[in-house]
């Protein structure tokens, strides 16, 4: 028994002309601390997927079990990390972590509850930042936050939603290797959802593509072997790093194009009129219509 199974899993939104079947019959084995990476199109259901095992949406068919235990609603065991960072911005950095802490460690005193605080902001290196509010944070800081926050939850397990995607190069290249960092520490179990193919081959023990949706499913995966610590500027200059990343990148492109050309499934634009800042568009006067100053 794997620590987290997905079996024979299937989602679909809505009812009748409007049901979208997003997931369909996904398999998924994760051991206790290993760091899984899947890596899929836009709209394919990586979110589902993440929320199917964070237990805010439930399969419709198939089960998501935890430590062998179907998984019933969101719960302290699985700390999530979204990609729009979701802190509360009218809190400090600290008592943002402090609202993980008193629900995780309760009993815990007011001391031990503050050393607990400043040794999360500490790991994720934001110490001189403690009291500043999220508005005063760049984006990088605001997900280093986020994630100080779900492993202040001392959860057993981490789900990662597309943590880095809003971030320049450099500090998404910084954050990858902060929380593989702390991952190695620990060793808890990593779950990372990304459209980021290297981001995959820095991070994580395997790599699974998710194939473009309607009815995803997962492909094969891809193992990573490169040893830990793994540097970008260095494994990127070996053969076998190449070999993986095509490996990966045309098993992704080979399934993008197949889709494109097998789907029956036909997506309707709304229709709109797009507003271009600065130009002026001229249509005829209609008769009788007044002129207008704006
Ligand atoms: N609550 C919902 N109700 C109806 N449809 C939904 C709901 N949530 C998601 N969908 C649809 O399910 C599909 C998959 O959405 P999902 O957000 O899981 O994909 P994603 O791969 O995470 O997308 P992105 O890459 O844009 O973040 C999309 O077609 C989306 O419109």
């Amino acid at each position: 028994m794997a620590f987290l199974e997905l079996n024979h899993v299937s989602k679909s939104y809505g009812t009748g002309k409007d049901r979208v079947n997003v997931l369909e019959d996904i398999n998924l084995h994760i051991e206790e601390g290993e760091f899984v990476a899947i890596v899929g199109f836009t709209g394919s259901g990586k979110t589902t997927l993440i929320n199917l095992i964070n237990g805010l949406h439930f399969p419709d068919a198939g089960e998501v079990l935890l430590n062998g235990k179907q998984i019933t609603g969101p719960g302290p065991d699985r700390g999530v990390v979204f990609q729009n960072y979701s802190l509360l911005p009218w809190l400090s950095v600290r008592n943002n972590i402090r609202l993980a802490i008193d629900q995780a460690y309760p009993a815990a005193s007011a001391n031990d509850k503050n050393s607990k605080v400043e040794a999360y902001v500490e790991m994720v290196n934001l110490s001189h930042a403690i009291d500043k509010k999220p508005a005063e944070l760049s984006g990088g800081m605001r997900q280093r936050v986020s994630v100080a926050r779900a492993l202040a939850m001392n959860p057993e397990m981490l789900l990662m939603d597309e943590p880095l995607s809003a971030l320049d190069a450099l500090t998404r290249g910084n954050l990858q290797e902060e929380i593989v960092n702390i991952w190695s520490k620990d060793k808890k179990t990593c779950l990372l959802i990304t459209n980021d193919v290297d981001e995959g081959i820095v991070m994580a023990d395997r790599i699974i593509p998710l194939k473009p949706g309607p009815k995803a499913t997962l492909g094969p995966e891809f193992k990573v072997g490169f040893e830990r610590p793994r540097v970008i500027t260095a494994i990127n200059k070996d053969p076998a790093y190449k070999k993986l990343r095509n490996e990966v990148i045309e098993y992704l492109i080979a399934v993008g194009a197949s889709r494109q050309s097998t789907t029956d499934e036909t997506y309707t634009l709304p229709d709109l009129q797009p507003v271009i800042p600065g130009r002026i568009q001229w249509r005829k006067k209609q008769e009788n219509e007044k002129t207008k100053f704006f």
